[in-house]
């Protein structure tokens, strides 16, 4: 079986590592995605999941990765090879599924940016863990067991880390991170839909900045 190159889990290492929290960005009018994505940047939360829940997500990774080179932009949503050759030419630095098949994860092994692939139980894991990943996202980590799940599946997979999400807020961050399998925590909490709708960017860096500072306090 073809195995994931190690640069490719490297490169992903380094994106769980630059940030505790990894915000997951919907966007709803294409004239916020760069005023939302600076407004998290300037909390301190630099790596940013923009979804492709919306028909505005490839564009806003788009003018994103002009904008806020600070930034490291990854693609979320995704669940095909055209989604991925998509999110790449928009320049994606990495790309996220929610789940898992076998033919995404054998593209994204001959795809340009790494792949964190979305596994919620011990079988998906396998079928990636097979071809040499070792970095997941935990999805929907609230309703599939939570920190709970989380510490079992660290008996099997010692050597496996995650991004949780899903159902997560500012106060039950810390306790996933704490986990010794956890690298980082992604959510929508930290893009309230009502402060985005008010375009009140200040008050997503606030949220951005007093979540960083409560896990500091952890
Ligand atoms: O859209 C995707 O591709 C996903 O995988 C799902 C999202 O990451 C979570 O749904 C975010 O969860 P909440 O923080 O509970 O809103």
């Amino acid at each position: 079986m073809s195995q994931v190159s190690t640069e490719h889990q490297e490169q992903i290492r380094k994106v769980l590592q630059a940030s505790p929290l990894m915000p997951v960005i919907t966007i709803q009018n294409p004239d916020h995605a760069l005023p939302l994505c600076r407004a998290l940047v300037e909390g301190g939360v630099r790596v940013l999941e923009i979804t492709l829940r919306t028909e505005h997500g490839l564009e806003a990774i788009q003018s994103v990765r002009a904008a806020l080179p600070e930034a490291i932009v990854g693609a979320g949503t995704v669940t095909s090879r055209r989604q991925y050759r998509q999110v790449e030419s928009a320049g994606a630095q990495f790309a996220i599924t929610p789940g898992v098949t076998e033919d995404i994860l054998d593209f994204a092994m001959t795809a340009n940016v790494p792949l964190l692939p979305g596994v919620a139980t011990a079988s998906d894991l396998m079928l990636a863990y097979s071809r040499g990943y070792r970095y997941f996202k935990f999805f929907p980590a609230e309703v599939a067991g939570g920190t709970r799940a989380l510490k079992a599946l660290n008996g099997p997979f010692p050597d496996v880390m995650f991004c949780p999400t899903g159902g997560i807020a500012q106060d039950t961050a810390s306790g996933y991170l704490q986990e010794s399998n956890v690298l980082t925590v992604g959510g929508s909490w930290l893009t309230p839909a009502e402060s985005v709708a008010r375009q009140d960017w200040a008050a997503i860096t606030e949220i951005a900045r007093t979540s960083l500072e409560a896990l500091a306090r952890a």
